[in-house]
């Protein structure tokens, strides 16, 4: 998917709200376990109650990888789905990749070719020839981790090296890569502050926001500086949605979660 059609589908719907599909077996409702792939079942049931209040999903894929190979089929089946049933949906594959390029090739093709995903996660650890390989298929995005949401952003993202933030380093040499144009970055939600800072090196790249909801992340203080004008930002919310329920009822309690960060979003954008 193009960031154009991204965009107007955010304009569209009101909402740049991602559902994170961390779907963990032990936690679903106990009337899905007889199915034959509860996994899948219970995404299915949690996309067709939310599609209409969000513009993306991200499955976590070590939720998926946890099931082994029954996990690759319950993945697989949620992004055909989606892309059979809502076209309209940007999918990412929070997979945080990133090898020697050869091996990154790899990876690139298993989530943009065979599982057929608009974008991956990748970690920017090992250097530019780690990322080229993603960044080489058109219309597809790499979304690379700047700052992170976890207590361990602070072990190296933040620290001095050159006089200068380590994720400040990953941001401003990733825009030199080539094909840089498909780069997105992870920033937490719960480092709302540092978002001034950011968008002034990445004043229009769309940032995936984690962090919203179970993490304490707060909508308004990243909107505060995040936003753009064409929206920039893709907030994420998955256990504080999927698992609002885990009763009978759950998929009618994750609309009610996403409703809500809709509606707060349908105003964010309109004042902005
Ligand atoms: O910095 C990061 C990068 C990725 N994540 C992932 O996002 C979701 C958050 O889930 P919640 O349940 O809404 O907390 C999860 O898949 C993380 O692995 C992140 O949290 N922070």
């Amino acid at each position: 998917m193009t960031t154009q059609k991204l965009v107007s589908e955010i304009k569209r719907k009101g909402s740049f709200l991602c559902i994170g599909l961390d779907t963990d077996i032990s936690k679903i409702p106990s009337h899905l376990l007889q199915a034959q792939d509860p996994v899948f079942e219970f995404n299915k049931a949690i996309i067709d109650a939310t599609h209409h209040l969000c513009v993306a999903y991200k499955p976590n894929i070590a939720f998926y990888e946890a099931n082994g190979s029954k996990g690759w089929d319950s993945l697989q089946k949620t992004v055909r789905y989606l892309r059979e049933q809502y076209p309209e949906i940007f999918t990412i594959a929070d997979a945080k990749r990133g090898d020697i390029g050869n091996t990154s090739k790899m990876y690139a093709k298993a989530f943009f070719q065979d599982l057929g995903f608009d974008s991956v996660t990748v970690a920017p650890y090992m250097g530019k020839d780690s990322i080229e390989p993603f960044l080489t298929f058109n219309d597809k995005h790499t979304i690379l981790l700047a700052l992170t949401s976890n207590e361990g952003a602070f072990d190296f993202q933040t620290r001095l090296v050159d006089g200068k933030e380590v994720y400040k380093t990953v941001i401003e040499v990733s825009k030199g890569w080539q094909n840089s144009q498909n780069l997105m970055y992870v920033v937490g939600a719960t480092k709302a502050e540092y978002l001034m800072e950011i968008r002034k090196i990445i004043p229009n790249n769309f940032l995936l926001v984690p962090g919203v909801g179970a993490q304490g992340g707060s909508l308004e203080e990243v909107c505060k500086y995040g936003l753009t004008e064409d929206c920039g930002l893709l907030i994420n919310s998955s256990r504080g949605i999927i698992y609002a329920s885990s009763d009978t009822d759950f998929a009618r309690a994750a609309s009610i979660k996403a409703q809500e960060l809709q509606t707060k979003m349908a105003i964010l954008l309109h004042d902005n």
